[in-house]
């Protein structure tokens, strides 16, 4: 229970970070466009400033005369990001265009490093009022206030998402403006901050920042993004959001316990019917291809689960190769097979029985000595009992050519099945000295094509033309045509498909044999 429990808390975070994630893929982009459109502005800005502390330079007007008023207002009228021009000393403010004659208004916020300087707030002490609360860039004795429409174009553009903001710097790191939730004392950490995954987490007041630097002025922004993905919006957003994470890592859980309870119940069916030797044989002849006689039977394994009915072997049998029950599937399949063909076996020396075999059960030794066991049980030899290879992952060839010549000092014959597929191929071909090839039907079918299979058919006979020792099997054979074609190819090729019989259960194969051995008489 408390397993669960584990898997469902994991299952709801997993989707929580996965929506934190997918939101965040939204949040880079629009930092960066607020960012773009805001410094582009603040170039501008820079520049109009930059021109009208020259005008008023080069008009050599007296400070604070009513002469440089007039050309303040002709500065403001052609600069309109310009909102005031003022003229400090000593940390106060002397006279502006809006304010007029001062004596000296106390400018609290001055910082005095870097060649502009910041101004945030204007405060008149005496009528206790703020003046400004735009930001200034100060040159020498010169302070331009930035205009209304200015500071709006630049807020506006942060109701885009409220967790953005713009701290406006100089390089040095002297401060002109910030907003948003961004606070002044940690200002310099955010200009330096540099994005690392960790800041990306779903946790509280992680930051996205932006910075850039004009390279003409001594300006720059950072933007910054103080609420990531999930934490973006609103807190309902993000009790949607919750939930909505909430209820995709339940339904993700529910999937999870589906496939598990799925697939511990074909392991529990398949081990209960291996136990119960539940797992039943059905036969499929092979036949000599020149003269139609019989020459042994292939024994192909039979499942049928208690809840989900006859389950067919290619998917069993991997399932039990991953679920390591395949040596005991193979043992129940070997003793069924020699005590149904024990008959035939012990009065036909020629009779073979070939039983498909995993190359990890052909690698284990119990398997071996197993095999030993059962056929001493019976008086038939080893070399009636052909043992298929098939194999669907890589199995290390050094102890796949050590188990099979340990099978051939007993006399057990080797057969490849499906070659030309997977890993049946030419390595096996030559490394494990087969005493038979099963063609696979894929290519078996392709005969005489003029497609590549039909070639590779063509490649594969004649390559096993030249192996004496290894007799040929062509599996799949559906048709009289087929059968025709292949007929004088190779000598003493086997052959077996539905064209002479299908895979039968025992009773039926007996009945099959009788009838054919009368058909024979006749
Ligand atoms: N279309 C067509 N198919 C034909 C024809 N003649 C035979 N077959 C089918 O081809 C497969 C031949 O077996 P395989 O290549 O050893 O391929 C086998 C074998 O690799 C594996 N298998 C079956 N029983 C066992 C077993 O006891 N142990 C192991 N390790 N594998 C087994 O499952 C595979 C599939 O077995 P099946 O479904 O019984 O399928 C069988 C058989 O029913 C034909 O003319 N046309």
């Amino acid at each position: 229970m408390l397993g669960y429990l584990s898997f469902l808390v994991f299952f709801v975070c997993f989707a929580f970070i996965v929506v934190h994630f997918a939101i965040i893929r939204y949040d880079f982009p629009e930092l960066e466009k607020h960012s773009e459109l805001n410094f582009e502005k603040l170039e501008r800005l820079a520049f109009q400033v930059k021109r009208g502390a020259k005008k008023l330079q080069d008009s050599g007007a007296t400070p604070c005369t009513r002469s440089e008023l007039f050309v303040k207002s002709d500065i403001l009228k052609q600069y309109y990001f310009i909102g005031d021009i003022g003229r400090v000393s000593e940390g106060k403010l002397n006279c502006s265009l809006m304010t007029g004659r001062q004596r000296g208004l106390e400018v609290p916020d001055v910082l005095t490093n870097g060649t502009d300087q910041i101004r945030v707030k204007t405060f008149d002490a005496e009528r206790n009022k703020v003046l400004y609360s735009n930001f200034a860039f100060v040159k020498n004795d010169l302070v331009f206030f930035t205009s209304k429409s200015f500071i709006r174009d630049l807020s506006s553009q942060n109701t885009l998402k409220n967790s953005i903001g713009s701290i406006i710097h100089s390089r040095e790191g002297a401060v002109y403006l910030y907003f948003g939730d961004v606070d002044r004392r940690s200002f310099t950490d955010e200009i330096d901050h540099q994005n690392a995954l960790s800041d990306y987490l779903p946790v509280r007041g992680k930051k996205l920042a932006i910075s850039r630097c004009s390279v003409y002025v001594d300006v720059c922004l950072t933007s910054i993004d103080t609420d990531l993905g999930i934490f973006r919006a609103s807190e309902t957003f993000v009790l949607s959001f919750g939930s909505f994470s909430a209820l995709f890592g339940s339904l993700l859980f529910y999937f999870f316990v589906l496939l598990r309870s799925g697939a511990r119940g074909l392991a529990s069916d398949i081990k209960w019917a291996i136990k119960r030797e539940k797992i039943y044989n059905v036969y499929q002849p092979l036949f000599h291809l020149d003269n139609e006689a019989l020459s042994g039977v292939e024994v192909l394994a039979r499942w049928e689960s208690r809840r989900c009915g006859q389950v067919p072997p290619d998917i069993f049998i991997p399932f039990c190769e991953t679920q390591e029950y395949i040596l005991d599937l193979t043992k129940v399949v070997v003793s069924k097979a020699f005590m149904e063909l024990e008959d035939r076996l012990t009065s036909d020396t020629n009779f073979t029985v070939s039983i498909n075999v995993s190359a990890s059960v052909l690698t284990d030794k119990r398997f071996l000595e197993f095999l030993m066991l059962e056929v001493k049980k019976y008086e038939f030899g080893y070399d009636q009992v052909i043992l298929e290879l098939t194999e669907r992952s890589s199995t290390p060839e050094r102890s796949l050519i050590q188990s099979c010549a340990s099978f051939h000092e007993l006399g057990v014959k080797l057969s490849l099945d499906d070659f030309g597929t997977g890993h049946s191929n030419l390595s096996w071909l030559t490394l494990l000295n087969p005493n038979e090839v099963k063609i696979d039907k894929m290519f078996t079918q392709a005969n005489g094509d003029q497609s590549p299979k039909g070639f590779a058919f063509e490649g594969i006979v004649s390559m096993l033309s030249g192996m004496q020792s290894a007799r040929v099997v062509y599996e799949g054979i559906e048709t009289e045509e087929q059968r025709a074609r292949l007929l004088g190819k190779l000598p003493n090729a086997l052959g077996q498909g539905w064209y002479f019989a299908k895979p039968m259960p025992i009773s039926e194969y007996r009945l099959w044999v009788s009838n054919r051995e009368f058909e024979n008489k006749c």
